[in-house]
């Protein structure tokens, strides 16, 4: 699958929740889709759903717009933080429901799941835990096999131990059968070791986008004397840099062993401080991309 975003733009009165985004998406793949509170990820992942209209801009799903288009919209399963079902709606018949408009639906996937998290088929959405409604929220995302299935914040109310099932399931069928995973979070510790892909999203617009891989070995901090990490970092791509008391600490893209080779102190960053760095108040107005 290849999604194609080109200049992207959401607007809602005077306030960007996109703005002129240009990026490209190609499956199969693990994106971790990530970003500060109102960054732009939902507006972002239920324009992709064909759920809401850009104000300008494209973004073509295999060269299809999936605005009003069934043939994309059978292609991605969103499955948002809540409110995915409707409160009537017995957990059998969301799985009927969404086995009838996923073509490559797995029920034995789905009844597995929904036995693993206890859920009870006869059920009504609305007599569920805020933890049971994501569990079947979770079921029907991973059983929907869709070429492009995106998880926006899928698990509130799990615990621990359920969220852990769920990433399990979710990489052994991955590993079964590669497909299109866009995972937005905020829990991003927890799962970054999943993501093949990394993209950032600040204040509407597009801040990085890396393979997992790069942002592993490449962004370090780098720590020591003002004067000799300026002079380091000087012909590098840096992310952020702070200064204390004649001391420095710059987040770049650079080689560990090189600045340690120079005295420097090298670190290899969290993707979640990485993320925080980025989208630091003192980056904001830059709006320079790292891509
Ligand atoms: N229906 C709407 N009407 C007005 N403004 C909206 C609407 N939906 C989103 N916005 C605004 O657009 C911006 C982006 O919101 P969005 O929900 O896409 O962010 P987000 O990255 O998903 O945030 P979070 O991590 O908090 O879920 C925010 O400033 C938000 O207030």
């Amino acid at each position: 699958m290849k999604i194609e975003v080109r200049q992207l733009t959401k607007r809602y009165k005077n306030q960007f929740a996109l703005n002129d985004v240009t990026f490209t998406l190609e499956g199969p793949k693990i994106y971790g889709l990530l970003g500060r509170n109102g960054a732009g990820k939902t507006t972002f992942m239920d324009i992709l759903a064909g759920n809401i209209f850009q104000t300008s801009g494209d973004i073509f799903i295999n060269g299809e717009k999936p605005f009003d288009n069934r043939n994309v919209q059978a292609n991605v399963c969103l499955i948002k933080e809540g409110d995915n079902f409707k409160k009537e709606w017995k957990v059998k018949e969301v799985v009927r429901l969404y086995g009838f408009f996923y073509p490559n639906f797995d029920q034995q996937l789905a009844a597995f799941s929904l036995k693993t998290y206890n859920l009870n088929p006869n059920a009504k959405v609305k007599t569920l835990s805020k933890g049971m409604e994501s569990a079947l929220g979770i079921t029907v995302g991973l059983a929907s096999k869709a070429p492009i299935t995106i998880f926006d914040e899928p698990y509130i109310g799990l615990d621990a131990a359920a969220r852990k099932q769920f990433y399990d399931v979710m990489l052994q069928e991955y590993e079964n059968e590669k497909r299109m995973i866009i995972f937005s979070t905020h829990l991003i510790d927890e799962v970054s070791l999943m993501f093949e892909e990394v993209l950032i999203l600040q204040q509407g617009k597009l801040a990085l986008q890396k393979s997992a891989d790069v942002l592993r070995e490449k962004t370090i901090s780098v720590t020591g004397p003002t004067e000799k990490v300026q002079k380091f970092v000087s012909d590098k791509q840096v992310i952020s840099k702070k200064e204390f008391m004649g001391m420095m600490t710059a987040y770049i893209f650079g080689n560990r062993q090189e600045a340690e080779g120079q005295g420097l102190e090298a670190q290899s960053i969290p993707t979640q401080d990485l993320m925080i760095q980025l989208t630091e108040k003192e980056r904001e107005d830059s709006h320079e991309a790292i891509i």
